[in-house]
């Protein structure tokens, strides 16, 4: 039986140390840190995450800002609040939730970010730093896979890793946070050929796709390690409608040396990282000496 990667306690842990340094943070620089998400419309997921930022933030002691807007939204709407967060001092960490009705250029909302405000990384400044190999403001997803997998004691260098997916939000990012920690890195997608052949030779084996229960047991080496990004809410048959990831959970968990749950894996590590990336960027901006928005 595979050994259950604990999500939910790491993400618990790692937040309760946010919420001490918050504290002493606020206490030296006058401000909590604070937090702002846009939302545009009501994608089911999204929800979930706004929910569960918005608790943890309460619970840190980081002030959140929320901004929903209706699926109609326009992108010149979409520029102006932006660039009024991008001024706004109280504002250190910015989200912008994926995906965005297919109306909206995500691409040039991204871009548009201030770079040491971008909460999730995926200002090209950040993405370029990450490729590089450089300090600055990681994915939370990737990197709270990487926490899970140091929580868990995986050794990393050398072995084969196997992402499957190749978004810019998990997929890439995750498979360069493992070639930095020298894993030999595949990357797999829609058009890989053979893909149960490629992901056998899996020592640690991500799934990042967005489909249910995709990757089966005979898709897994025995004693890979399985971390199931996916969150994927479903009907089952009473009509109950439930959370599961893109591995097929019950058939892997006897034959995986590790394996994180849905719910309860991947999912709290992405809100822990959100507080991280958010207090890093206050810590820095009041380390550089006084706002660049001033
Ligand atoms: N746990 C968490 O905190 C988070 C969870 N998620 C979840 O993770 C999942 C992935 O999210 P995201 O990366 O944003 O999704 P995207 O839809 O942006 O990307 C999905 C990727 O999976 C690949 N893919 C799709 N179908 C197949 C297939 N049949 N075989 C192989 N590869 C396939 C796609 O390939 P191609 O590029 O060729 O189309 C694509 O690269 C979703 O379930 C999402 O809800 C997302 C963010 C955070
Ligand atoms: N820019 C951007 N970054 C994201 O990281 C991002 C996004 N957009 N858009 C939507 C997806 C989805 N996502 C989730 C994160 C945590 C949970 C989460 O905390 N899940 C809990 C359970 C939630 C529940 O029970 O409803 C768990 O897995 O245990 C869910 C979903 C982040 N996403």
């Amino acid at each position: 039986m595979a050994k259950i990667i604990d999500g939910k306690a790491l993400a618990k842990k790692m937040q309760k140390a946010i919420a001490d340094e918050v504290a002493q943070l606020q206490a030296k620089y006058g401000r909590p840190p604070g937090l702002a998400v846009l939302m545009v419309g009501d994608n089911p997921a999204s929800a979930a995450y706004v929910k569960n930022k918005e608790t943890a933030c309460h619970k840190a002691g980081i002030t959140s800002f929320g901004k929903h807007l209706p699926a109609s939204a326009t992108q010149a709407e979409l520029e102006q609040i932006i660039d009024e967060l991008n001024k706004d001092d109280r504002v250190d960490g910015i989200l912008i939730q994926l995906p965005l009705p297919d109306h909206l250029d995500s691409v040039a909302l991204l871009n548009r970010l201030d770079p040491d405000k971008d909460a999730d990384g995926l200002h090209p400044n950040n993405l370029g730093r990450l490729v590089r190999g450089e300090e600055g403001l990681r994915s939370c997803t990737p990197a709270g896979v990487m926490e899970l997998l140091a929580e868990a004691n995986i050794e990393i260098a050398g072995k084969n890793a196997v992402v499957i997916g190749r978004s810019i939000l998990v997929g890439k990012p995750l498979a360069l946070m493992l070639l930095e920690e020298n894993a030999t890195v595949t990357i797999a997608h829609s058009r890989t050929k053979a893909l149960a052949e490629v992901t056998r030779k899996a020592d640690i084996l991500i799934a990042a796709i967005g489909r249910p229960e995709f990757v089966t047991a005979d898709m897994v080496k025995p004693d890979a390690v399985v971390i199931d990004v996916g969150i994927n809410r479903v009907t089952d048959d009473l009509g109950k409608s439930r959370l599961v990831g893109d591995v097929d959970y019950d058939s892997i968990v006897a034959i995986a040396s590790h394996i994180t749950p849905v719910p309860g894996g991947v999912g709290p590590m992405t809100v822990t990282m959100l507080l991280h990336n958010t207090v890093w960027s206050y810590r820095r901006k009041f380390a550089e000496g006084g706002s660049r928005n001033q």
